[in-house]
């Protein structure tokens, strides 16, 4: 390397330029061939800090998301699908509700895509740099219990249920939880009500959602009161996904003729 790119290097390091630092050979080489003027060069060299800094902020969201798998619109089919309400989804995807800090409800039964959508949902947002969580509802409540036991309930509540722009509680409905965890999942929905979406997937309808809650109806109609207050319900119908691809891959029996 020579002197005057370790001086830029070390500069770039000091001043948190990291992608000038990178590009800055390529930048120059650019300049040159494209013979750019020197105040187009600073612009560019701008632009190039702006994107990295927007790409690394795309890569740290991601990773600190907790996706449990790389799950895109894209990769939803919908052909298949023809239970999702493809147009609701559609619109969901420009994020404006995020913006309103609306809820989203995904009812359906399991296999669905309720997870998927939700995944690709927190992926498009992360991609515009929305800080995003996603946790099942079992994991979130078992933080939140092993906090308090801790004594850093009110740190992990604001790193992980107040911090993020968007909240995405996987898979309400498979546990029940005791008088105490439905609580604490109140108090979640209670933190974020009219602050900050969250997405919310559940194999029951809200009718059952009391059984899911220690049968406290009172605790229940309060929660689900605050989550619909301002909600995109989805209700999905439709086979389970992960029984077609055992059927495609023949480890079903066929229905006898
Ligand atoms: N229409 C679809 N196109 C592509 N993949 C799909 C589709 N629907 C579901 N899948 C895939 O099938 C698997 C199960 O889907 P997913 O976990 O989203 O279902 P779910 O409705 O959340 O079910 P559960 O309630 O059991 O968690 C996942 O790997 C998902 O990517």
């Amino acid at each position: 390397m020579n002197l005057q790119l370790s001086r830029i290097s070390a500069l770039s390091a000091e001043l948190q330029l990291a992608g000038i630092d990178t590009n800055a050979c390529d930048l120059a080489q650019q300049a040159a061939k494209e013979e750019w003027d020197y105040l187009s060069f600073l612009e560019q060299a701008l632009l190039c800090e702006k994107r990295s800094r927007h790409q690394r902020k795309q890569h740290m969201f991601t990773r600190m998301a907790g996706f449990p798998g790389n799950k895109t619109l894209e990769g939803f089919d919908f052909s298949f699908a023809t239970g999702v309400p493809k147009k609701q989804v559609t619109e969901l995807a420009s994020l404006s509700f995020i913006e309103r800090q609306e809820n989203v409800v995904m009812l359906g039964p399991s296999g669905v895509g309720k997870t998927h959508i939700a995944i690709a949902l927190g992926y498009k947002a992360v991609q515009a740099g929305i800080k995003t969580r996603f946790i099942s509802a079992s994991d979130l409540i078992l933080q939140l219990a092993t906090a308090q036991r801790q004594e850093n309930y009110k740190q992990v509540m604001q790193r992980s249920v107040i911090a993020p722009r968007l909240l995405i509680i996987d898979e309400i409905g498979y546990l029940p939880f005791n008088a105490h965890e439905a609580k604490l999942l109140f108090d979640v929905i209670a933190k974020r009500y009219e602050k900050g979406s969250v997405i919310l997937t559940s194999n029951l309808p809200f009718g059952q959602w009391g059984q899911v809650f220690a049968n406290d109806t009172a605790l229940t109609s309060a929660m689900l009161d605050r989550v619909l207050h301002h909600s995109h319900i989805l209700q999905i119908k439709g086979d389970s996904y992960r029984i077609k691809e055992k059927k495609q891959a023949g480890l079903m029996d066929k229905p006898k003729e």
